[in-house]
């Protein structure tokens, strides 16, 4: 197993018998969810993604990966939510949060079209001066405007540099197979194109050529991804919350929700994880931040955040507890040096592998935080490779569509994200949105 939890920090904040108590609600996640008949029930693709995927299309994912290394040093990604977070988490953990800087026979990767900001848009198009870019422009929906907007620019930039031809093959698409302008616009222009499923919404996407394609250019290895998740489809379908550590999981989020705790911080003591608490916090915050219910998913880099969160863990309002990723083995390790003159006071660190202190710095803090009242769960993950990468996201995918269910919403739909694109497009005075904008510019303060 690469992912196990570890609930023995939670003996002062949850009772054996409260495990118990929750066993038939998780049965009936469990049975809603493979039995296919609760809210949302038509976006369960992703539940057997790890078996049952396009084997052709996969194929063609390596081979594009294998054409975009060759013909370019910048890979500008177009995408936002879920069509970028997964992608940008798996090549932070599977390879560096340092991918671009560290020296690589793989090109650079960028993600654009995930803000509006045009000093963002500037620095990458500054970095792709004079060099050979491609670009994979990412959208289910094929409408969404932050990365339309931005795949206007790298496609006008494209074409100018190589001409409309020379572009065409350097812009590779993903996108619905048949609904959008994304799909319209890549069949019209001849581009690459790779298909999002209909029934896999885009936080749970990454497992699709969304995140295999950039995933795959930046050199890691896909198969051991998929073969990772397919280990975790295969676990984690007994309902037993005794054998299911993916249930148990959400069983703990569902009593602590419960029990008054209203933010999960997810802590990892590792930078490359950093990208992957931006993947959870989608994941978590879409599917269940619904009906002005549910837990509010954050996030901390340790010990980084010790120095400037850890006191309000430690000391501020009890409203918080813990998912704590423990990695068994570092990505590499660093031998401590003896300094002769030890002025720093460290040699007693001296002959230890650094991985020994940041473990000892996570056992501390989970001492500290548990007994200054913030309840900690371990998700204990054995490396931080492709395979538990691929493990990993089944899990937490999984873990959230049944307690999306124990909470009582569906964890599918994403209504609540229409509200600000309304507004903007109101303001911005988009045709068809005349009377909202009438009202929305009596109510702005400047
Ligand atoms: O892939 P797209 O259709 O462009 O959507 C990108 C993202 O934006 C939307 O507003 C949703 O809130 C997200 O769930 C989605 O992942």
């Amino acid at each position: 197993m690469a992912v196990k939890c570890n609930t023995n920090y939670l003996a002062n904040f949850i009772r054996p018998e409260e495990y118990e108590g929750m066993q038939h609600l998780v049965c009936a996640a469990h049975q809603t969810l493979h039995e296919k008949s609760g809210l949302g029930n038509d976006f369960l693709g992703w539940v057997d993604l790890p078996t049952n995927y396009d084997k052709a299309e996969f194929e063609r994912i390596k081979a594009a990966a294998k054409k975009i290394q060759q013909q370019s040093k910048v890979l500008v990604v177009i995408g936002i939510g879920g069509s970028y977070l997964g992608a940008r988490a798996a090549i932070e953990y599977i390879g560096s949060n340092n991918y671009n800087a560290l020296a690589k026979d793989t090109p650079q990767i960028y993600f654009v079209g995930n803000t509006i900001s045009p000093s963002y848009l500037n620095d990458i198009l500054a970095i792709c001066e004079g060099v050979d870019f491609s670009v994979n422009v990412i959208s289910k929906s094929g409408t969404t405007t932050e990365p339309a907007l931005a795949f206007r620019v790298f496609k006008e930039l494209l074409e100018k540099r190589y001409g409309p031809e020379g572009a065409k093959e350097r812009i590779y698409s993903t996108t619905d197979k048949a609904r959008g302008t994304l799909k319209e616009l890549s069949d019209r222009n001849g581009y690459e194109t790779f298909v999002i499923p209909d029934d896999v919404g885009g936080r749970y996407s990454v497992l699709t050529p969304v995140g295999l394609l950039p995933i795959a250019v930046a050199g890691c290895d896909i198969d051991a991804v998929m073969a990772g998740a397919k280990e975790a489809q295969d676990a984690f379908t007994d309902p037993n919350l005794a054998k299911n550590d993916c249930y148990k999981y959400a069983a703990i989020r569902n009593i602590l929700y419960n029990k008054g705790y209203s933010v999960e911080i997810m802590a990892s003591y590792e930078p490359s994880y950093g990208q992957m608490n931006e993947w959870f916090k989608q994941l978590y915050g879409e599917s269940e931040g619904k009906d002005h219910k549910a837990l509010y998913p954050s996030s901390v880099i340790f010990s980084t955040d010790l120095h400037s969160l850890g006191q309000y863990i430690q000391d501020g309002r009890r409203q918080l507890f813990e998912t704590v990723i423990d990695f068994a083995e570092p990505k590499s390790d660093f031998f401590i040096p003896e300094d002769p003159e030890n002025l720093d006071g460290l040699n007693f660190l001296s002959g230890q592998n650094m991985s020994n202190v940041n473990k000892k710095a996570m056992q501390g803090t989970i001492l500290a935080h548990v007994k200054g009242g913030v309840p900690n769960v371990v998700l204990q993950i054995d490396k931080m490779d492709a395979r538990s990468f691929g493990y990993l996201v089944y899990f937490l995918e999984k873990a959230c569509a049944i307690s999306g269910y124990l909470l009582g919403v569906n964890p599918f739909d994403q209504p609540g994200v229409e509200s600000y694109k309304k507004n903007m497009f109101a303001l911005l005075g988009k045709p068809g949105y005349e009377d909202l904008r009438e009202e929305l510019v009596k109510e702005i303060q400047e």
